[in-house]
């Protein structure tokens, strides 16, 4: 099985396309779930966040599909789907730097930013935040945002709950040593508020224009960067008027640009690349 290896920001991801042999047909390999927790393994695997599919789409120049490591199918990955729109124009499926890829969270316009044929950022409309209770989901009847103060490891914490097309759980610090980002966002991620699970996301609003965040990913941990967990930051924060609309999202693996812009839509633009080719040897 042959697989390439992509990472946005160090969010690291293992790709198979069968974007002209849509193997979703081959019953061989239709457990992706358990493809996923296999390949993503960092020892006994080849190492991963995720497993990303690369499929035709009837409504879409493409398809993706996401696994987490943990073999759950999120809606959405933003890092992801910038590897994604990558690959399929070097790759030759689209011959265009605008295009459209089919997610669960609905199909995201793209716009590649290109020099000498190679792509060097990729530009997503992530579409609106989802803000009531049912879309994001939340156990609460909240119908605007979702600012809760939730029982977390014995301590009362204050939390924006907001999704992207997948769930999200935004706290502010001031200094990310008062809080254990690891336990924290392992209760958060599992807590009954949240009935879906969520993304967990620890936000230090630098300035007006830039946030400092770290992310536990639901179904994988604690990664380098987050695509989804940057653009539902940036929502918290404008939604809580602590920053502006347009700012630049520090993450461990690197930084995003990011626009909350005044109609509503996220605009999500960070880089693409490749790690190497190789073959699973079964
Ligand atoms: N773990 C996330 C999916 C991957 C999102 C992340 N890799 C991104 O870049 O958005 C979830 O279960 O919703």
């Amino acid at each position: 099985m042959d697989f390439i290896k992509m990472h946005g920001l160090g969010n690291d991801f293992v790709c198979l396309d069968r974007f002209l042999d849509p193997a979703e047909n081959n019953p061989a390999e239709t457990d992706y779930s358990e493809l996923a927790q296999r390949l993503c393994h960092r020892q006994l695997g080849i190492g991963g966040d995720g497993l990303l599919l690369i499929l035709p789409s009837e409504k879409a120049d493409a398809r993706m599909r996401i696994f987490n490591a943990d073999g759950s199918e999120p809606e959405m990955c933003g890092n992801g789907i910038r590897c994604f729109a990558r690959y399929i124009y070097e790759q030759g499926y689209v011959q265009k730097d605008q295009l459209t890829v089919e997610t669960l969270a609905g199909i995201k316009p793209i716009r590649l930013q290109m020099k000498d044929g190679r792509v060097y950022g990729v530009t997503v409309d992530m579409g609106k935040p989802r803000l009531s209770a049912k879309e994001i989901p939340v156990n609460d009847h909240s119908d605007r945002v979702v600012n809760k103060r939730l029982e977390v490891l014995g301590k009362e914490i204050g939390i924006t709950a907001v999704s992207v097309g997948n769930p999200h759980c935004v706290l502010f610090l001031d200094d990310f040593a008062e809080t254990d980002v690891l336990a924290v966002g392992a209760a958060l991620e599992k807590h009954p508020f949240f009935p879906a699970k969520t993304n967990v996301e620890f936000v230090r609003v630098d300035s007006g224009e830039e946030i400092t965040v770290k992310v536990w990913e639901r179904g994988v941990g604690p990664t380098l960067a987050c695509g989804t967990g940057a653009c539902a930051s940036v929502v918290a924060a404008v939604l809580n008027g602590r920053t502006g609309r347009r700012l630049t999202v520090h993450l461990p693996g690197g930084d995003l640009q990011i626009e909350y812009a005044e109609e509503g839509r996220i605009l999500m633009t960070g880089p693409a690349q490749y790690v190497f080719r190789g073959q699973l040897i079964d």
